[in-house]
């Protein structure tokens, strides 16, 4: 019977102790915020998966309750003035990522999950070619090729009389894209009957899983440590996800024995993939090329950094220009100067000519969901930001989200104008320096390029081959959550696409 009491009260003891201590005498005990969330992380466990909450969003009010640093956890804190930004993700600090929030995809390395800036360093010159902006030049043939098929199966639909899921048909682009990217072949998302292919399916519900993954370290852990076989067979609607899991690890293999067995098949390829980078020992400081398992993580890590992010801006940008109709003419307008004959597509550089385009692009990575605080790990000495000492091992972070909707930098943050950026109007000039979607620093994002390739190819290619107008979209459709990868619970952005005669 005592026995059985101290298995209770040791335990309950011990967490008693652990909340006066973080309360009262952990080092950060002196920084503001609501006392249960220094308290105790299960304060984040009640809004991030309880309550399904964007902590992001509560965070604005927060900081305007405590001030510029608030504490969201016993040892976090988070930082909502806009010049914070660029002291934490400056290129002088090369801080830890932190294990919390880059384990939650569950890939043992790779260039976004490396939690070392010396890791990730090396791993980035290897990769970095294969990114550059000259690069694009070889990539544009097949960005167009996905964004012209994007466009014929949006058609297909049309002609059916169906309205179109854009937030589906623009991930099937950017998943085909990013895959094709970085093996040399996809799943053919773009063909499939209503841009519900089961991978974009099976990722999309895999989003809101994260939350409880990344608030629950040990658990993920466990299910990580599972043999993926194993997994799939517990997983409901397994037998429609699994064979397409597999599929796209099919693809690695079949395309690394081909180049194994046939190195001089990469000398065909019109762009490099990263089998390319990834098997030349040359590239490597250690000159030690990666294992199968390697490089696999690392396709997977640039396919989970690379589709989503690209359809959301795409997303975001189609949501607002389809409620202005005029900035929307605007565009036609300015397209049909390097598009006339519909037949005949301009070149990437052309697009990129175009200020409007440009700016709209501009605007919509503004709006981009980007709700995660980039969590870094203070290290041995502590640092000063926003003016303050922090202690060694604190775990802190920004939200993108509070720079881009910040009335300090953009006036009337919450309205989108892409007429913000355009050269003349007044502050223009200034305000590049606060887009900061891509992140800033040693860990910024190195898919840049490749992005705003797709941006300006996507963008140009719906709005110059039809007439949209929403479906009956509301703001609550376009809600979304996040707290690594952003998820849409409502019914999407859908709209009704007109082919245009020429
Ligand atoms: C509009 C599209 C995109 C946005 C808004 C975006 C945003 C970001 C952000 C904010 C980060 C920093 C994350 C952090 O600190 O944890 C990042 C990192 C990264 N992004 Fe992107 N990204 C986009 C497209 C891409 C594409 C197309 C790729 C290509 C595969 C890519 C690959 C990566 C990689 C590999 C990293 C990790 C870099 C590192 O940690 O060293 N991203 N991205």
């Amino acid at each position: 019977m005592i026995s059985l009491w101290l298995w209770v009260i040791v335990p309950v003891l011990l967490a008693v102790g652990q909340v006066l201590y973080n309360v009262f005498l952990h080092p950060l005990a002196k920084f503001p915020g609501p006392v249960l969330a220094g308290a105790t992380s299960w304060w984040k466990v009640w809004k991030e998966v309880v309550m399904k909450e964007t902590l992001a969003q509560e965070l604005f009010v927060l900081h305007t309750k405590y001030g510029d640093i608030v504490r969201v956890g016993p040892n976090e804190l988070h930082f909502g003035k806009p010049s914070a930004f660029h002291e934490i993700y400056s290129g002088s600090r090369r801080w830890d990522k932190d294990p919390d929030l880059y384990g939650v995809p569950g890939f043992k390395s790779g260039s976004f999950v490396f939690l070392k800036y010396h890791q990730a360093k090396e791993r980035r010159d290897v990769l970095l070619p294969m990114f550059s902006k000259k690069a694009m030049e070889n990539v544009e043939a097949l960005v167009w090729r996905n964004a012209t098929h994007l466009a014929t199966s949006i058609a297909k639909m049309d002609a059916a009389k169906a309205s179109i899921d854009l937030l589906y048909a623009f991930r099937s682009f950017t998943l085909d894209t990013i895959m094709s990217f970085t093996f040399g072949n996809c799943v053919d998302a773009l063909d499939a009957p209503a841009f519900s292919d089961p991978l974009i399916l099976a990722m999309d519900a895999t989003l809101p899983i994260l939350p409880f993954l990344k608030n629950f370290p040990t658990i993920r852990r466990i299910a990580y440590a599972i043999p993926a076989s194993l997994v799939m067979n517990l997983l409901p609607n397994s037998e429609k996800l699994a064979p397409r899991l597999y599929l796209v690890r099919d693809i690695v293999h079949r395309e690394l024995q081909t180049v194994l067995h046939n190195p001089e098949k990469l000398d065909d390829a019109p762009h490099q993939t990263i089998f390319h980078r990834m098997l030349d020992a040359k590239a490597h400081k250690s000159k030690v090329v990666p294992n199968l398992s390697e490089l696999h993580d690392e396709g997977f890590t640039l396919i989970f950094a690379g589709a989503n992010t690209v359809a959301d801006t795409m997303l975001m940008g189609h949501y607002n220009m389809l409620q202005h109709p005029q900035l929307l003419a605007q565009l036609k307008q300015e397209l049909a100067t390097v598009w006339p004959d519909l037949q005949t597509p301009p070149t990437l550089r052309d697009l990129e000519t175009l200020p409007l385009l440009t700016a709209t692009i501009k605007e919509s990575l503004r709006f981009i969901p980007s709700g995660v605080s980039l969590t870094r790990v203070i290290p041995a000495g502590g640092a000063v930001i926003a003016g303050k000492t922090i202690p060694a091992g604190t775990v802190v972070g920004m939200a993108i989200l509070h720079v881009h909707m910040s009335e300090e930098v953009f006036k009337d943050a919450y309205t989108y104008k892409p007429e913000r950026w355009l050269a003349g109007t007044e502050g223009s000039k200034e305000l590049d320096q606060w887009l900061v979607a891509f992140s800033r620093g040693p860990r910024m994002c190195f898919g840049v390029n490749l992005a705003w390739a797709e941006l300006y190819v996507a963008f140009a290619t719906m709005i110059r081959n039809f007439d949209m107008t929403l479906d009956g979209t509301t703001p609550e459709d376009m809600e979304w959550r996040e707290c690594i990868a952003a998820y849409y619970p409502n019914r999407h952005l859908h709209a009704w696409c007109r082919p245009v005669e020429s």
